[in-house]
């Protein structure tokens, strides 16, 4: 099959709302108004209220407080090497479960096409295949998460942290997920994962030259390659992967689940979907219980 070798900026469309006031500063916690405590999600009716003019002649003092249980938003981070699958999982934990996806790897690519400030900073570093600086994605990330939608839908986290100073800016801002999912696979399938990959700019779907054929010829046409798909950026992108990863694990020791990357992705995504229901489930219990 023949296809397109035009090479992209863009994994996924632009996001929701770009970030047109991104500051290489960092929020301060207090801007980010992280919440989750059980008492903001219930109304409680605990007053007498009268009714009728002079003596009250009918009263209601409810004995039960009414409560509006809201389903607790998700805080998720995958995370895994180059070309693991992440994004793909991603489409389909977001249409499962309907959090705000955060990748920024897409981020960044936004930056870069719209040639912004950051973009021009990061553009090098990505070409390269090497880690933009940290105070530039964490920036970009922070700012994310502190958003309405985010905040209110729950979220998740791709491609942040990938490096032990980046998870450390997360603890400081006390921003923790509620499960960190690792995907595990073999490095001759990631570099082969890296050299097939094709990506739609229209939809942000991620395709594989031979995994995952474009459904038609017009599709087929208009797919493109990423600048850093290249074997040996790959291989670049691969190895600054394992040099990070086990101090970022250690970060998320007791809420790491690693799970083998090399199946179909429908087994993998069955897994993911099992695990994040299980935690979905004991978020909503322990909400139940606060009340
Ligand atoms: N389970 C799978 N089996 C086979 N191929 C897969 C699987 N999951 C993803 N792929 C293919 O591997 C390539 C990389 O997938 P994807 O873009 O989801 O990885 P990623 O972890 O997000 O990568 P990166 O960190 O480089 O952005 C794509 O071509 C995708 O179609
Ligand atoms: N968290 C990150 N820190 C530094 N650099 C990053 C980070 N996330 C992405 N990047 C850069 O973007 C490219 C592509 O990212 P993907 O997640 O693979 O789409 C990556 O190689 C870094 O240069």
């Amino acid at each position: 099959m023949a296809f397109s070798t035009t090479q992209c900026h863009h994994k996924a469309p632009p996001p929701p709302r770009p970030l047109p006031s991104l500051s290489l500063n960092p929020p301060s916690l207090s801007s980010l108004s992280f919440s989750s405590h059980p008492s903001h999600h219930k109304l409680s009716l605990s007053n007498n209220y009268s009714f009728g003019y002079g003596k009250p002649h009918f009263k209601i003092r409810p004995k039960a407080k009414v409560m509006c249980v809201q389903s607790v938003p998700l805080k998720v981070m995958i995370s895994g090497a180059p070309a693991s699958g992440k994004g793909t999982q991603c489409e389909l934990i977001v249409k499962k479960f309907g959090l705000v996806h955060i990748s920024t790897g897409d981020l960044l690519r936004f930056e870069v096409s719209a040639g912004t400030e950051i973009g021009r900073k990061a553009k090098e570093y990505m070409n390269a295949g090497r880690l933009v600086p940290d105070d530039i994605v964490t920036a970009m990330v922070t700012g994310r998460l502190s958003q309405k939608d985010a905040q209110e839908k729950g979220w998740l986290l791709d491609g942040y942290p990938r490096s032990f100073a980046q998870a450390q800016s997360l603890e400081k801002l006390q921003i923790r997920p509620d499960i960190y999912i690792a995907l595990d696979v073999p490095d001759d399938i990631l570099i082969d994962r890296c050299v097939g990959r094709r990506l739609d700019p229209l939809t942000g779907k991620i395709y594989h030259i031979t995994n995952f054929p474009p459904e038609n010829e017009e599709v087929k046409s208009r797919l493109l390659t990423r600048p850093d798909d290249t074997e040996e950026k790959a291989r670049s992108r691969l190895q600054i992967y394992k040099q990070n990863v086990d101090a970022i694990l250690s970060t998320y020791i007791s809420i790491l689940k690693k799970l083998d990357g090399n199946r179909s992705k429908e087994v993998v995504f069955e897994e993911i979907d099992s695990l994040l229901t299980q935690v979905q489930k004991e978020k909503s219990d322990q909400t139940k219980i606060g009340q």
